[in-house]
């Protein structure tokens, strides 16, 4: 199998975390190793806080919270699942081409599509009635 790692083996984890805390621990690690590498996590991180702020500022009902709450969290699920493909794909490749590492990343960058074309949807179904009447307000 194709998974070259140089790297000194000592004191490297691999046996199972037993702990509810070590599994969290690691569990934040992960996101912030997202945060950190990935561009497009930083986006949607970024565009959730938006959304967050503008629900804010429009009070929105508990119903519509529940919506743009999933909307974010889904969205952001969908990037971190991309990721984890991506990596699996370049630790087994090695980063050389392989056409089924490249059907994986293409779909990977689909799943995302969907997951923020749902997201969109959602925030147009919130928020478009509650901008437009400011609009009219302002072209009026
Ligand atoms: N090992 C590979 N074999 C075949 N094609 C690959 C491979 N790695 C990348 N590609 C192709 O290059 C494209 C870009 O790869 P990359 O890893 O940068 O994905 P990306 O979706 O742009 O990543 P990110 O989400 O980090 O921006 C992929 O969508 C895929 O079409």
């Amino acid at each position: 199998m194709p998974m070259d790692y140089n790297d000194k083996q000592e004191n490297k984890q691999i046996e199972k975390n037993y702990r509810f805390l070590q599994s969290l621990k690691y569990a934040i690690n992960g996101g912030k190793i997202a945060f950190v590498e990935e561009r497009n996590f930083r986006y949607h991180c970024l565009i959730g806080l938006l959304a967050v702020i503008v629900s804010i500022y429009f009070r929105i009902s508990i119903g519509e919270w529940l919506w743009i709450t999933f909307a974010i969290f889904q969205v952001l699920m969908m990037e971190m699942l991309n990721t984890i493909a991506e990596n699996l794909v370049d630790m087994y490749t090695l980063r050389n081409y392989h056409p089924l590492g490249k059907k994986v990343k293409d779909m990977g960058a689909t799943v995302v599509l969907i997951s923020s074309l749902f997201a969109m949807v959602v925030a147009a179904y919130i928020f478009i009635p509650k901008v437009w009447p400011i609009i009219q307000k302002i072209l009026n």
